[in-house]
C-alpha cells in the first residue's frame, strides 16, 4: 500500500522535550497533520502574571480583520503588547521563536486577550483569505494560557474534533503553510465560551518573512 508522506513541518522538535535557552518545554499531545501539539511549562506562573498585569490597563474590545471593526465573531478584549523594554516580554518572545522554530523579527508581537463569562473567539482560520495574494502571509501560531480556567475556554478545532483546556503556563500550537490548502483548512479553530472564571491568552502569530 501506498501511504502518501507527511508534509514537511515548520515545528522541528523530536522527542518529549525542547531545550529552549533558558526553559525545557515538554511535548505534551500532537494531533499529527495538520500539526497540532500541546506543549506544557511554556511559561512561568511569575511570567504569566506578569504579562496579564501589563496588559490590563490596556485592553479593548477585540478588533478582527482589515477593516478593524467590532465584531460578534469575537467577543474578548485584546491588545497588542508594544515592543517594549521588558525584560520578560524579551525573554518569552524569545523562548516562543525557538519552540516555533521561527526568528522573532517574524512575530506581530504577543496579543493578550481577556475574555469574561460567555465571551468567545468564534471558528476562524488565523491565515488571511486571499494567502495566495498575501505577500507576507501568517503561517503559524502560539496560543498561551495565562491563567487557569475553571469552567470552558478551551481552544477548539472543529474538523478534527479536537479541544485544548486552557491551564496556567501551557500552550497550543499550530501551522498552516502547508502545501495542500486542505490541511490549512482543518486548523479551523476558536476560543470557546468561558463558563466560569475568566481567560487570559497571550498568542504569537509568525509571518513567512520580517514583519518588524
Ligand atoms: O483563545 C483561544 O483559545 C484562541 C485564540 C485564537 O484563536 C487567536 O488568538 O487567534
Ligand atoms: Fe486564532
Amino acid at each position: 500500500m501506498l501511504e502518501e508522506a507527511k508534509e514537511q513541518t515548520i515545528f522541528n522538535h523530536i522527542g518529549n522535550k525542547i531545550r529552549t535557552d533558558d526553559r525545557e518545554i515538554n511535548i505534551i499531545a500532537r494531533f499529527e497533520e495538520p500539526l497540532i501539539v500541546v506543549l506544557g511549562n511554556v511559561l512561568s506562573d511569575e511570567e504569566c502574571d506578569e504579562i496579564i498585569n501589563l496588559s490590563k490597563s490596556r485592553m479593548e474590545r477585540s478588533k478582527i480583520g482589515s477593516v478593524r471593526e467590532v465584531n460578534e465573531m469575537r467577543t474578548s478584549s485584546g491588545t497588542f503588547l508594544p515592543e517594549v523594554n521588558n525584560e520578560v516580554i524579551t525573554r518569552v518572545e524569545k523562548r516562543v521563536s525557538q519552540i516555533m522554530n521561527i526568528p522573532t523579527e517574524h512575530g506581530e508581537g504577543l496579543h493578550i486577550l481577556n475574555y469574561q463569562i460567555g465571551q468567545e473567539y468564534k471558528a476562524h482560520f488565523d491565515f488571511f483569505n486571499s494567502d495566495k495574494f498575501v505577500k507576507n502571509p501568517r503561517i503559524s501560531t502560539l496560543v498561551m494560557y495565562l491563567n487557569d480556567v475553571e469552567a470552558g475556554g478551551e481552544t477548539y478545532f472543529p474538523h478534527l474534533k479536537l479541544s485544548v483546556s486552557p491551564q496556567k503556563g501551557m500552550a497550543v500550537y499550530f501551522e498552516y503553510f502547508y502545501q495542500n490548502h486542505a490541511l490549512n483548512e482543518l486548523t479551523l479553530h476558536g476560543g470557546a465560551p468561558v463558563v466560569v472564571g475568566d481567560k487570559w491568552a497571550a498568542t504569537q502569530w509568525m509571518r513567512r518573512q520580517t514583519y518588524r
